[in-house]
């Protein structure tokens, strides 16, 4: 079974705070996605492996330590992952960013996907994938098996906010991926929206209510 963790640093949690709250305009939702998909993205690789090399500082010879070149991908979920991208980047700017189009058809709930653009090596990635929302599941599932049948091998799903049941779906579909979440909610309403949650990630985002 894939582990889940809950990213409970203050930061995040502040500023999840602030992404939730409904009088939160669109340039400062964008803003705060960014900056914690940032801080996401500190805590998510803090097992990246690391290797020693040597330098000089300007008082000596120093053996130090660099990331052992690990090939990573970031796949945000269209539209709402595109706003966490960039802040990944920031900390990690040598990943490739592939992109899988999901829409959630708002009568079923079930996912269409549109678009799929990745690497070329996808079998050599360690992939992150990223949505703000992880709702029903049905969008993660479809966008881990979109990836998997491309050939990826190392998938890790990271979003802000889940409910109890896509986590259920993603553990149940895909046990060997790990769950990066910043809040687990309560749970899901009729229209399959998370409570409390955010409202619609993508809206927000781009400001097309
Ligand atoms: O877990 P699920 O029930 O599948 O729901 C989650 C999905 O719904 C939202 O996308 P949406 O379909 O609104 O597309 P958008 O990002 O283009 O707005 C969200 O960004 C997820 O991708
Ligand atoms: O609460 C939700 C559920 C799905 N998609 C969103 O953007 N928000
Ligand atoms: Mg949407």
């Amino acid at each position: 079974m894939g582990k889940v963790y809950v990213f409970d640093h203050p930061l995040i949690q502040h500023k999840l705070t602030y992404i939730r709250d409904k009088n939160t305009g669109t340039k400062e939702f964008r803003e705060l996605v960014d900056e914690v998909a940032t801080l996401m993205a500190f805590e998510i690789t803090r097992d990246l492996p690391l290797e020693e090399v040597e330098i000089e500082t300007p008082v000596s010879k120093a053996k130090a330590k660099v990331i052992a070149g690990k090939k990573l991908g970031v796949i945000p979920i269209l539209r709402a992952g595109i706003g966490m991208v960039d802040g990944i980047l920031k900390l990690i700017p040598a990943a490739k960013v592939g992109h899988i189009g999901l829409y959630r058809d708002p009568e079923t709930l079930k996912p269409v996907e549109y678009y799929v653009k990745l690497p070329s090596d996808v079998e050599e990635r360690d992939f992150i994938i990223v949505d703000p929302m992880l709702a029903t599941g049905g969008s993660a599932v479809a966008a881990i098996d979109a990836l998997k049948k491309r050939g990826a091998k190392s998938i890790k799903f990271m979003c802000l906010i889940a409910a109890p049941e896509g986590v259920k779906a993603v553990e149940t579909a895909h046990p060997d991926v790990d769950i990066y979440i910043a809040a687990l909610d309560e749970r899901l309403n009729d229209h399959g929206y998370i409570v409390p949650g955010l409202g619609d990630a993508g809206d927000r985002l781009f400001g097309t209510k």
